[in-house]
């Protein structure tokens, strides 16, 4: 049985899109700065964790774009733990409220949201990532390994998207280059690539994040 079908995408431009994957560590902020850099918009990622090991995605995607501060958003909640936003937030005494969380007003349109990990990461015992870009109603960008592992892994979570009436604007494949899962993935997943990032031979760099921004289609083309 095939997927259940996916929802048609706005006919106007949104505010914004979700920046989802399909796991942690896949190349979500790779993703969005290239995103950021290329809609010259403004980047946002509500629930950052991990502070303790990491410097956090904001600082990354603002060194990666060269992009002045009025082209960030602070989180509306960061934590130190590497953990997902719920068990985190709990380390720290807080137990989040994402069903009060709002889309802010972008100074620079279209707004990039980066979740953290996967859809199904709990911001809550009640509420997992997916609800709040459900509540949000921005289209998603889906961020996918290029290799092996990634048919079962895209397609379990673009299933997850349309059956909560999600729209996928597209995905965005990272790691070596594999047309043939791409082409499976756009026929089976009823979507489309958006992109290939390829592996890069040391840690991505501003100039890598300019060279890529500049293969992105206009956002206005994309509506
Ligand atoms: N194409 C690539 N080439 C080289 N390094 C990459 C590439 N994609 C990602 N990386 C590196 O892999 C690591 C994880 O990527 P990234 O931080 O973008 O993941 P993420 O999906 O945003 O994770 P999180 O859930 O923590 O937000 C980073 O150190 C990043 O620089
Ligand atoms: C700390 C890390 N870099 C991420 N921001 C949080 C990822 C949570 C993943 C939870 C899970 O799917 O098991
Ligand atoms: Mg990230």
């Amino acid at each position: 049985m095939l997927l259940c079908p996916p929802s048609p995408l706005p006919q106007a431009a949104p505010k914004g899109v979700f920046v989802t994957g399909t796991d942690t560590g896949i190349g979500k902020t790779l993703t969005s700065a290239i995103l950021t850099k290329a809609w010259r918009g403004t980047y946002w990622k509500p629930f950052q964790t991990g502070l303790a090991e990491e410097e956090g995605d904001t600082p990354t995607v603002q060194r990666l774009t060269g992009l002045p501060d009025g082209h960030f958003l602070p989180p509306a909640h960061a934590f130190q733990a590497p953990l997902a936003p719920a068990a985190a937030g709990l380390l720290e005494g807080v137990t989040l409220e994402p069903e009060r969380l709002a889309l802010p007003e972008a100074p620079h349109a279209p707004l990039i949201v980066e979740g953290a990990g996967g859809l199904m990461v709990p911001l809550t015992d009640t509420m997992l990532m997916i609800d709040l870009i459900a509540r949000l109603g921005l289209p998603v960008i889906l961020v996918t390994r290029s290799g092996l592992g990634t048919l079962n892994h895209t397609l379990l979570s673009l299933e997850a998207l349309y059956r909560r009436q999600i729209p996928v604007l597209g995905f965005i494949t990272n790691g070596p280059e594999s047309p043939q899962n791409s082409l499976t993935l756009e026929r089976l997943g009823q979507t489309r690539s958006l992109h290939h990032v390829p592996t890069l031979p040391s840690p991505p760099r501003a100039k890598d994040v300019s060279q890529m921004a500049a293969q992105i289609p206009s956002w206005e083309s994309l509506w």
